[in-house]
């Protein structure tokens, strides 16, 4: 039987196209450093620009926020920001008070100045439904993510995990485990094929993270992942490499297939 991926269509990128796009996340602690690196950053000409607000250390102040997204906005126009306040839990670079984080992130969805959103699979039924109603009127994607940082999750878990996301409503499933050998390496890229094959509606973002992890940024989308994250001024997780060298390694593959 045949199926077919949506494909989500942001400011003339194609997520979920032919083509893997690479995004580059936003790192910065303060205002004027992150205000510094979106400049330097268009230079890099990403496809995406994801802001990991979670590093700023304003992030629990909700007016400080939005008005630096809206300058980020206006330095960022053509390029799609994905906005990101990563839980503690699940590798956020800070604690944050849950309250105040689920508000900015609403309130970031009703600001018009974001693009997509993301929000992990552990937040819960009841408020991932509430993010979605909310971003569905906002004209907002959402990415459903989970991310283990200590292991890789057997192979039906990480594909079960990436079903429950577009059962719930995502636009787009993530997942991105740690591997400890390689044939944890091996299982990331079957999930991800599997997935694509077998049950993807939508499209899915996988990765291996750690120096062992880069060749599933690198091939990952040959199995069916829709995004890959370069490094910037610097990496948001482990494993990143500079978006100039993934580029790079990403046209080698891709000439030849
Ligand atoms: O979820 C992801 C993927 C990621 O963790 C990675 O491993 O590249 C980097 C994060 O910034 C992003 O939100």
């Amino acid at each position: 039987m045949s199926k077919s991926v949506r494909v989500i269509e942001v400011k003339g990128r194609r997520i979920g196209g032919d083509r893997l796009q690479i995004c580059v996340p936003l790192v910065a602690k303060t205002e004027a450093e992150l205000l510094k690196e979106a400049s330097s950053i268009a230079a890099l000409k990403p496809d995406l620009v994801e802001w990991r607000v979670d590093f700023l250390e304003v992030v629990e102040s909700i007016p400080d926020v939005l008005d630096i997204l809206l300058q980020l906005r206006n330095r960022l126009l053509e390029y799609p920001i994905i906005f990101t306040c990563r839980t503690h839990l699940e590798g956020g670079y800070r604690s944050i008070d849950e309250n105040i984080r689920l508000q900015l992130i609403k309130k970031a969805i009703k600001s018009g100045r974001i693009d997509m959103v993301d929000i992990e699979l552990i937040s819960g039924e009841k408020v991932i439904q509430d993010i979605i109603d909310t971003a569905r009127l906002n004209h907002v994607y959402v990415i459903l993510s989970n991310h283990d940082f200590q292991k890789t999750p057997p192979i039906n878990t990480m594909v079960e995990r990436l079903k429950k996301a577009q059962d719930l409503g995502a636009d787009i499933a993530k997942i991105a485990v740690m591997p400890n050998s390689m044939e944890d390496v091996l299982n990331l890229l079957y999930a991800t094929n599997s997935m694509k094959e077998q049950y993807a509606h939508i499209p899915i973002i996988t990765m291996a993270m750690s120096g062992k992890g880069l060749i599933t940024r690198i091939g990952g989308g040959i199995f069916g992942s829709a995004v890959t994250f370069g490094a910037g001024k610097a990496a948001s997780a482990p494993g990143q490499i500079a978006k100039e060298e993934l580029e790079t390694a990403i046209e080698i593959l891709y000439k030849n297939l």
